[in-house]
């Protein structure tokens, strides 16, 4: 099967990659189950990419039904050591308009009914996910975002991402919360993929692009679906533009990530200790 070292997981908006040339689908099997949709390979200016959309083609699951632990495992076994992750957000801050793009380098997980790590079942690990986002990667969709010269939006470097479990927007009263907490956008998506992406050893980073100010803004209209989707459009457009130039510079530069060695001070239980069955489950992740 054609490898790749540059993933990418496209959200709300992003269900292709226009760039990509030579195609191909794979349906990939992994032991915990199917990803969202095919996973599709192909060159972006020669750079061999592999692209999955979260909510599959037609968008038909929501947060909850992704299979998080099949999109991540999947993308790992065809070669993914950098992974970027695009997702429609609602704006926590003032100054963070609908069509900005951020760049969150932290995340705060409130989600309830998601399996987040690929271990257990006679494995145990612990990552740290004390810095979640690889700083190198998320600079260079910085330095992506820059060189596009855009003029209607602006780029908003670091910040916290709140992850709901929705699939319903946030009362006024928890949406107030989460500012309190200091989050700065607000999505449904990013925990447990960044997670999981920090055990399958993948350095990952968001491009986080703004729909809407959820309903704690005074004089903004409250957040509906039809609100952000006529967001997600235009942000859709931006995306591909700066995805193009990130994998340039992402395959020019391939930075060290702490991700890529997560597991060597987080694997708990030693592989001799663990049944064959569960070794040949995290042969792919501790790749
Ligand atoms: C259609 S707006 C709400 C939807 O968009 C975000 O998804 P993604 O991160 O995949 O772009 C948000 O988390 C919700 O799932
Ligand atoms: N306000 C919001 N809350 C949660 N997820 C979102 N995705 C886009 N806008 C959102």
């Amino acid at each position: 099967m054609t490898r790749a070292m540059i993933g990418v997981i496209g959200g709300s908006g992003l269900y292709q990659m226009d760039s990509l040339t030579e195609a191909e689908e794979h349906i990939v099997e992994t032991p915990f189950g199917r990803p969202s949709d095919v996973v599709v390979t192909g060159k972006v200016n020669g750079t061999q990419v592999a692209f999955l959309a979260r909510h599959g083609k037609g968008h038909r699951l929501i947060p909850t039904e992704i299979p998080y632990r099949a999109n991540i495992y999947a993308l790992k076994s065809l070669g993914v050591r950098y992974l970027i992750s695009v997702s429609a957000v609602g704006s926590l801050r003032e100054e963070i308009c609908p069509l900005d793009m951020v760049l969150p380098d932290q995340f705060i997980d409130l989600t309830k009914h998601r399996i987040s790590t690929f271990f257990g079942n006679d494995t145990v690990a612990h990552v740290s996910m004390a810095r979640p986002v690889c700083p190198m990667l998320s600079d260079l969709l910085a330095q992506a975002i820059e060189s596009q010269n855009f003029t209607d939006l602006k780029l908003h470097k670091g910040g916290t991402y709140v992850c709901i479990e929705g699939p319903s927007f946030s009362s006024v009263a928890e949406s107030h919360w989460y500012r309190s907490m200091g989050a700065n956008i607000i999505g449904m998506t990013n925990m447990p993929e960044a997670k999981l992406a920090r055990e399958a050893q993948i350095s990952y980073a968001t491009l986080a692009l703004a729909t809407d100010y959820d309903c704690w803004h005074p004089k903004e209209e409250h957040v509906t679906a039809d609100i952000a989707i006529a967001n997600l459009m235009k942000n859709a457009e931006h995306a591909q533009s700066v995805l193009s130039s990130a994998i340039s510079l992402i395959d020019q530069k391939r930075p060290i990530s702490i991700a890529h060695n997560a597991l060597n001070s987080s694997l708990v239980t030693p592989l001799a200790a663990m049944s064959a069955e569960a070794g040949n489950r995290l042969n792919i992740l501790l790749q």
